[in-house]
This record gives structure tokens, sequence and C-alpha cells, in this order.
């Protein structure tokens, strides 16, 4: 099954696109990473499969639907915005009560447990909450929701270290437990490497990778050895990025069958290896989808 698919997708502001051509599939039950540059279009992106914001061009389809067009449809999908939103005026336990007003699935004893494990005072008013309280009570709420999707904006940014990892492990705890699905875009590699099978690379606007990690990550090859060309390279392999000494050369590899040539040494990558290498190359080639499945 398919939480989102996106099809063409563009958003255009005034004369620039701020995301174009994007064609995704996002296979549900994944904790997908997405990752990118600042301006990339990452929130771009999430307020589209919310229903924040409408399309330009192409098409988007979330759990099935089109992005907020119907109260079913919000109640399958949960947002929390890269800011954070809270109404200051409000108390925690009144965030709890609207919440629970607001969504069929609403659990209230996961809200209220994580209030009470977080320390927050019920009848604090959100307006007087720190920034990382603040997103901790953004994320309770996504959390409660119980929605089938759940698409969260930097939604770490705020929180210590500690609250940080606290937090993903609550993530995971939903999808093993409930099925949940998640889009979470983050600049920390290290908590997506922990947290994420999926991963969506977005880099000027497009989509630069997207796959499963395990896929991504046995596809993706470093080749050392002695300087040459890299136009003498084999057609099943993609360059990504590329560095030379005078004697050698380190090839980072999109490669479609095993690397035989005996004068490479080949080594594995981490994710952030490919993170990175995606991010600063914006003309790496785009890899065919089908491939990686
Ligand atoms: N409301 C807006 N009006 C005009 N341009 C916008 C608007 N929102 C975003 N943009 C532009 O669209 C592009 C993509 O922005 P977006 O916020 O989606 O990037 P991002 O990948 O989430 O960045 P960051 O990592 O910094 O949060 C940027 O060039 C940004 O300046």
């Amino acid at each position: 099954m398919t939480v989102l698919r996106a099809q063409g997708l563009g958003k255009k502001y005034k004369r620039r696109w701020a995301l174009s051509g994007c064609a995704l599939d996002i296979p549900a039950g994944h904790v997908s990473g997405l990752v990118g540059p600042n301006g990339a279009g990452k929130s771009t992106l999430l307020n589209l499969a919310a229903g924040m914001l409408t399309p330009t061009a192409g098409t988007i389809e979330v759990c099935g639907g089109v992005p907020g067009s119907g109260p079913g449809q919000l109640a399958k999908v949960g947002f929390v915005a890269q800011n954070t939103p809270v109404y200051p005026g409000l108390t925690v336990a009144e965030h709890l009560r609207l919440g629970a007003h607001l969504n069929p699935r609403w659990d209230d004893a996961l809200a209220r447990d994580r209030v009470d494990r977080l320390g927050l005072d019920p009848a604090q008013h959100a307006g007087k909450l720190s920034g990382g309280q603040r997103a901790q009570l953004a994320l309770t709420i996504g959390l409660a929701k119980r929605p089938e999707l759940l698409l969260l904006d930097e939604p770490v940014a705020a929180l210590d270290p500690l609250a940080r990892r606290e937090f993903l492990a609550d993530l995971m705890e939903a999808v093993a437990e409930h099925g949940l699905s998640v889009v979470l875009s983050s600049h920390l590699v290290s908590d997506l490497e922990r947290v994420c099978d999926h991963l969506i690379v977005l880099v000027d606007s497009q989509v630069r990778v997207v796959g499963e990690v395990e896929d991504l990550l046995d596809s993706h090859l470093r080749l050392t050895g002695p300087r040459r060309d890299l136009d003498t390279l084999p057609a099943d392999q993609h360059v990504v990025s590329a560095s030379h000494t005078d004697r050698q050369t380190t090839v980072l590899v999109r490669a479609e069958a095993p690397v035989l040539d005996p004068t490479w040494t080949v080594g594995r990558l981490t994710l952030e290896d490919l993170v990175l290498a995606y991010m600063s190359n914006p003309t790496a080639a785009r890899p065919a989808l089908e491939v990686l499945r």
C-alpha cells in the first residue's frame, strides 16, 4: 500500500518553482526521511501533502485521497509544521481537550501520559512554554491524533538531545504498534539513520534520489583505485560524485550490477555519505526508481 503518491508535482511561488516534477511513491508502514539543503522544497512538499498548499502542477494523493479534501481526509493525516504552531492563549490541558474534540481516533491516554512524562504543567498557557516544550506539545497532539500518516517538518530541531532520542523512540513504537507511516524532514542525518527505513533527497526543488534505505545502501558503492577517466566506467555505473589526486580516483557510483573490475577497491557507504554525495552534487544522475525496488 502507498501512503503518498505524487506525479509531476510542482509548486510555484510567483515565478520561482519551490518544487518541480516531483514523482514519489511512499510505501505504508515506513519512516521516510526527507532531507536536502535549506530552500530545497522540503516544507513545500510536506505542506502540499497536508493540504495546506495546492499544487501548481501535477497531482498528489495521500492515504488514498486528495490532501485537505474533507474531515475524513484530515483525520487520516497528522502534520506538525516547522514552527510547531500551538494556540498561545490555551493551556496544555485545553489543547488536549481540543484534540479530543476534533479528532475521531484521539488517544487520550497516550496524550495524558506523554504530557505527564514530559513534566508539562496542564494548567500552563502554551504561549508561556519554551520552544522545546511547545514542540513537544505539538508532537504529542500529532501522535495522539492516531493518524495513518504523520508528516513532521523538522520536528526535533528544538528538542534537547535526550528529548530527541525519546521522541524518536515514541515514534518508532507508534509505527510498530499502530502501523503508523511517517514522513520526517530533518537536517540531522544521525537521527534519520536511527529511525528511517526509506529516504527522499530533495535538491534544488527536485527529487534527486528516493528509495528504501537498504536498497540505496546496497546499490551505491565507493570505488577507489588508480587515477582514471570517468568516461571509461561501464554504462551500468552511474557517477554520483568523484574526486581525484595525482595518482588516485575515488568515485561514488550507483551500480546496477556487481563491480568486478579488480583495479577498484570497493567500499560500502553510510547513509550520511550517500546523503552528502547527492546534496553536494546537484547535477548527479537521478537513479531509475525501478532499479531500486
Ligand atoms: N510563501 C512563500 N513565498 C515565496 N517563496 C517561498 C515561500 N515559501 C517558500 N518559498 C521558497 O520556496 C523554496 C523552497 O522552500 P521550502 O521552505 O520548501 O524549503 P526547505 O527545503 O523546507 O528549506 P529549509 O531546510 O530551510 O526549511 C525556497 O526558495 C523558498 O524561498
